[in-house]
């Protein structure tokens, strides 16, 4: 991974791999430029066309994500939850994780997961990668899932040798 550093200056060499994103339209502005930044991302690793699906939110998300994690390399889950006035909020959000989560684990595809749960809009503005943002996560959780890839690919085909595997101890 080279850019070490703030997660919004990384990218990985991930030239031949397959990434699908999902994104939720609830909260337009802020998913949009979640998506925005996670095409940069994409392309600054070397990952050609990604594929692109919109749900209408983020409850939405876990089933897409699984139906392109059967089909390629890496998912980036990407939606903004924001806190209201009864706890929704906190049911949208625990079924968002542990649904990509087990998405991840039971297809054996990494799944970024790349939605902002925060308590105001402002909150989530700030870390949607717009510029001079608190944080990128469009661009984070894009980069994440391309490493997680390559490490993976490294350990199926390289044994313990791949992108991401070290020997540590004596
Ligand atoms: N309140 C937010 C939602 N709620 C909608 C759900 O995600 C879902 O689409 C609906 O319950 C129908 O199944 N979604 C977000 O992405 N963000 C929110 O703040
Ligand atoms: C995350 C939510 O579902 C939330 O925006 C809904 O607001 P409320 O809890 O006031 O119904």
């Amino acid at each position: 991974m080279s850019g070490e550093g703030r997660p919004e200056d990384r990218t990985v060499d991930a030239a031949g791999l397959t990434l699908g994103i999902v994104a939720a339209r609830w909260h337009g502005q802020i998913t949009d430029q979640l998506l925005a930044r996670a095409l940069d991302a994409a392309k600054a690793c070397g990952v050609d066309a990604p594929v692109v699906a919109r749900v209408a939110g983020t409850l939405e998300i876990p089933v897409v994500a699984q139906q392109l994690a059967r089909d390629l390399d890496a998912v980036v889950c990407l939606g903004a939850v924001i806190r209201g006035e009864t706890a929704h909020f906190d049911y949208v959000c625990d079924s968002l994780t542990s649904g990509v989560t087990r998405v991840a684990l039971d297809e054996s595809t990494p799944v970024g997961n790349g939605v902002l749960t925060c308590d105001t809009i402002d909150q989530a503005l700030d870390r949607a990668g717009l510029p001079g943002s608190h944080e990128d996560k469009g661009w984070e959780a894009t980069v994440a899932a391309l490493d997680t890839a390559l490490t993976l690919r490294g350990l199926r085909h390289h044994g313990h040798a791949g992108h991401g595997a070290e020997h540590l101890g004596s």
